[in-house]
C-alpha cells in the first residue's frame, strides 16, 4: 500500500532499498533525473555509475585546532535528501562568522557536535551531520537544486538565501541540506555575495531585537536603543533594522568606523577607544533596549538603572552568553545548570530594579528572512561587506574574521561570477586571487 502511494507521489522508487526518488527539474545537466540517494549495492533500477553516492567540493575540518586543520576536498560526500521537507542548495557564496573561527577550535563542540553527546538528550540532531570531518559555515546565497516531497514553496532554480540550525553547519561546501523552515526566497536586488552577508548575522539580530527585545516594525518607533559593537556584522544589520523601524540609535564603534556607521543611519556614535563610554552614556537620555555584542565588563556596568529605563520594559540582551563554554568546560548538564543559574540570577537582579536582562540567541526563521528581503528590496538595509575571498582562500577568510576589527562581514564566493562581485552600493572592497 506504502508503496503505491509513494509510486503515484513520486513515480519511482528504488527498487532495492526502496528509497524515495525526489523528481528532479533537469537544471544540472551533469547529474540523473532521478537517482537512488542511498547508492545501496545491488539496486535494479540503477546503473553501476548511478549507485554511488555524489561527490562535492567543501573544505573539511579534520581536527579542531587552527586553519591547518583544514584540508580543500572535492570528494566530498553530497548531502542526501533523506526526510521529504529537505532541501539541497547549490551554495553560491557563504559568509564566515566569528563562530565559525571558535568552532575551528572546538569552541561548542559538546553541544554543537553530537558525537560528543555522550547523553543523547538532544535527539532532535540529525545523525552524523557534525561528526569530523567538520564543514564549517552557517548561512549562504544560493540556487535550489532539488526538493523533497513535501517541499511546494520552493522549487529548483530559484535563488534562495539561507541560515541553518545551531546545531547544524555545512554552507563551506559546493552544496548544503536544508529544511524548507531554514531558507527564503533570497532578495532580488543583490547578488549572491551581497545576500550571502546578512542571513546569520541578520537573524541573530532579528532574534534579539524582534524576539527577546520585544520591538518591532510598529513598537520600535522613536525607542531609544544602544548598540555596542556597531561596526561589525550583527551591529550592522541591527543599526539599519532600527533606523528602518524609526528608532532612536547610539552605537560605539572605533574611529575608522565613524563614516560607515553614520552612513548606515546611527543617530549617536561614540568612538570607544578615545572616549569613555560611561562618561559619554551618562550625558544622553536613558535607553530602552541595550543589544551587547561585546560581553566582558561591558555588562557588569551598563545593565543597570544607570542607562537602562527602570519599570518602563527596558532590556538589555547580550549576545555573548556563557552557555558554549560552560558546556565545553564542565560537560553538557552541568554546564547548561551553571549557564541557567548565571542568567536566572542577572534576571531575578534586574527584575528588583525594574530592568530585564535577556540572551540573544541566533535562531533560524524562514519568516524573518522573508521581512528581511522585503526590506532589503525597499532599500532600508544594505548588505555591509568587509572582504571578498575566493572559494580557495577559505582559510584566509577565516585568518580576517579571526583578526577581529570587522567592518560588516567577510564572504566567501564559491560559485558566483566574478562581474557579480564588484557592486558599488555596498561597502564591497574585493580581493582577488
Ligand atoms: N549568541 C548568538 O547566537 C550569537 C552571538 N554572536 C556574538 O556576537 C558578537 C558580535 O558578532 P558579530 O557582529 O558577528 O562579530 P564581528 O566580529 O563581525 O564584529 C564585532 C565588532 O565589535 C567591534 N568591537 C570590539 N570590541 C568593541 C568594543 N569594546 N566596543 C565597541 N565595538 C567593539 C569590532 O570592531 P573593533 O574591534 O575594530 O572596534 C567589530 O566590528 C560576537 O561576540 C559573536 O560571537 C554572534 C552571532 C550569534
Amino acid at each position: 500500500m506504502m508503496t503505491a502511494i509513494f509510486k503515484a507521489k513520486c513515480g519511482r522508487i528504488c527498487g532495492s532499498c526502496m528509497t524515495l526518488l525526489v523528481k528532479r527539474e533537469p537544471i544540472f545537466p551533469t547529474f540523473p533525473d532521478r537517482y537512488c540517494y542511498q547508492g545501496n549495492q545491488g539496486c535494479r533500477n540503477f546503473s553501476t555509475s548511478r549507485r554511488r553516492p555524489f561527490i562535492m567540493k567543501a573544505w573539511q575540518l579534520t581536527e579542531y585546532g587552527s586553519n591547518k586543520n583544514f584540508r580543500f576536498t572535492d570528494n566530498a560526500p553530497m548531502p542526501p535528501i533523506i526526510y521529504p521537507n529537505q532541501i539541497v542548495v547549490q551554495v553560491c557564496a557563504a559568509s564566515v562568522n566569528p563562530l565559525d573561527v571558535m568552532m575551528r577550535e572546538g569552541y561548542g563542540a559538546s553541544i554543537l557536535n553530537r558525537q560528543r553527546d555522550p547523553t543523547g538528550v538532544l535527539p532532535f540532531m540529525e545523525p552524523n551531520v557534525n561528526e569530523l570531518p567538520l564543514v564549517l559555515g552557517r548561512d549562504c546565497s544560493g540556487i535550489v537544486m532539488e526538493t523533497g516531497l513535501n517541499v511546494k514553496e520552493y522549487k529548483p532554480g530559484e535563488e534562495v538565501w539561507v541560515a541553518v540550525n545551531p546545531y547544524k553547519m555545512g554552507t563551506h561546501a559546493e552544496f548544503v541540506l536544508v529544511t524548507n523552515s531554514e531558507i527564503s526566497h533570497k532578495p532580488k536586488s543583490l547578488t549572491h555575495v551581497q545576500a550571502a552577508s546578512i542571513p546569520y548575522s541578520g537573524l541573530t539580530a532579528w532574534a534579539s531585537l524582534v524576539t527577546q527585545g520585544g520591538l518591532n516594525e510598529k513598537t520600535a518607533k522613536g525607542k531609544r536603543v544602544l548598540v555596542l559593537g556597531g561596526s561589525g556584522g550583527v551591529g550592522t544589520f541591527a543599526v539599519q533594522l532600527l533606523k528602518a523601524w524609526d528608532a532612536h540609535v547610539t552605537t560605539t564603534c572605533s574611529r575608522d568606523a565613524i563614516p560607515m556607521m553614520t552612513s548606515l543611519g546611527a543617530d549617536d556614535i561614540i568612538n570607544y577607544q578615545a572616549q569613555d563610554v560611561k562618561e559619554q552614556l551618562k550625558r544622553v537620555d536613558k535607553f530602552d533596549l541595550i543589544l551587547d555584542g561585546i560581553g566582558g565588563d561591558t555588562e557588569k556596568y551598563l545593565f543597570s538603572t544607570d542607562y537602562l529605563k527602570p519599570w518602563a520594559g527596558a532590556k538589555y540582551v547580550t549576545l555573548r552568553t556563557p552557555l558554549l563554554k560552560n558546556a565545553d568546560s564542565l560537560g553538557l548538564t552541568d554546564g547548561l545548570l551553571k549557564s541557567g543559574m548565571s542568567l536566572a540570577g542577572n534576571a531575578v537582579k534586574g527584575l528588583a530594579s525594574g530592568i530585564h536582562y535577556r540572551w540573544g540567541f541566533f535562531t533560524p526563521d524562514g519568516m524573518a528572512l522573508d521581512k528581511m528581503a522585503s526590506l532589503v528590496d525597499r532599500g532600508k538595509i544594505r548588505p555591509v561587506i568587509d572582504r571578498v575571498f575566493t572559494f580557495d582562500q577559505l582559510p584566509a577568510a577565516y585568518e580576517k574574521v579571526e583578526q577581529g576589527h570587522a567592518r560588516g562581514k567577510t564572504v566567501i564566493s564559491i560559485a558566483e561570477k566574478r562581474t557579480e562581485i564588484d557592486d558599488s552600493s555596498s561597502f564591497t572592497s574585493i580581493i582577488h586571487a
